[in-house]
């Protein structure tokens, strides 16, 4: 039974698409069968990943709103194991559109299930709010994981998130585990990053992946090439750390 991760925070930017991007491709690249689930409109997974917005005819928006089976929107991806599920702007409606729609919240897990078997993880990228798509992702997962940025508000909001997450385990998904907090784009060079990883691993502890990654110019670059960064270059810093982060998930079973 695969095991279903959401990548969450409903702060934009701090690297939730290049965290699900990488390491699904790192984990497909250790041998697991992924799959990539893409439920921001923006889309940044999909395209990160290669695949153009032209060649999309259906994605997760005909699965969540018109009841298409995910299999049947599923896709390869240049990377052996790895599959996609993409995202186009067209998802921006559905949170409308899907206020009328009894159980809402469960639309995602419910899609889901049939394909839990055939992966060993299904990763979701989700958009940065905590609106109904990031509510699915909550729902449909096994655990969360959450990137923060190290950066001087890292901390800020995110009791708003663990708020969310106790809502869910409490009223949707009694299972949800926090699966693990990265902490993303670090620059050495400065006090306050070291700050505020301190202050990160004080609130969360054991849950802090050892994996930090740094600020990485060849990360930036790759999803404007529509790779991860093993096949974009698999020698640099960014590659590595992302290998690392997968091998440690793997570790945390
Ligand atoms: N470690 C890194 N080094 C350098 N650039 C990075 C790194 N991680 C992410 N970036 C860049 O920072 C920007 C934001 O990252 P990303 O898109 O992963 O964040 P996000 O949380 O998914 O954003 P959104 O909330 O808009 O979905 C992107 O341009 C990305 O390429
Ligand atoms: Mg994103």
């Amino acid at each position: 039974m695969g095991k279903v991760i959401a990548i969450a925070n409903q702060k934009g930017g701090v690297g939730k698409t290049t965290t699900a991007v990488n390491l699904a491709a790192c984990l497909a690249h250790l041998g697991k069968k992924v799959l990539l689930v893409d439920i921001d409109p923006q889309g940044n997974a999909t395209s990160g990943i290669g695949i153009e917005k032209g060649d999309i005819d259906e994605c997760i928006y005909n699965v969540l709103v018109e009841d298409m089976k995910a299999k049947d929107v599923v896709r390869p991806t240049n990377i052996e194991h790895l599959y996609i599920i993409p995202a186009t702007i067209q998802l921006a409606g559905a949170e409308i559109e899907l206020v009328p729609v009894v159980s809402r919240e469960i639309l995602l897990k419910n899609a889901l299930a049939p394909l839990k078997e055939q992966y060993d993880f299904i990763l979701i990228d989700c958009p940065p709010s905590l609106g109904l798509l990031t509510l699915n992702a909550l729902t449909a997962a096994d655990a969360v994981l959450i990137p923060v940025q190290c950066e001087y508000y890292a901390l800020e909001g995110l009791s708003q998130l663990l708020n969310t997450i106790r809502l869910v385990q409490k009223h949707l998904n009694t299972n949800l585990k926090l699966e693990g907090v990265v902490l993303t784009m670090l620059d050495a060079r400065t006090n306050l990053g070291l700050q505020v990883i301190q202050e990160v691993k004080k609130y969360f502890r054991e849950k802090v992946y050892e994996t930090i990654i740094p600020r990485n110019v060849r990360l930036s670059e790759a999803p404007s090439h529509g790779k991860p960064i093993i096949l974009y270059d698999v020698r640099s810093k960014g590659a590595e750390v992302y290998l690392e982060l997968a091998k440690e998930v793997l570790a945390r079973g």
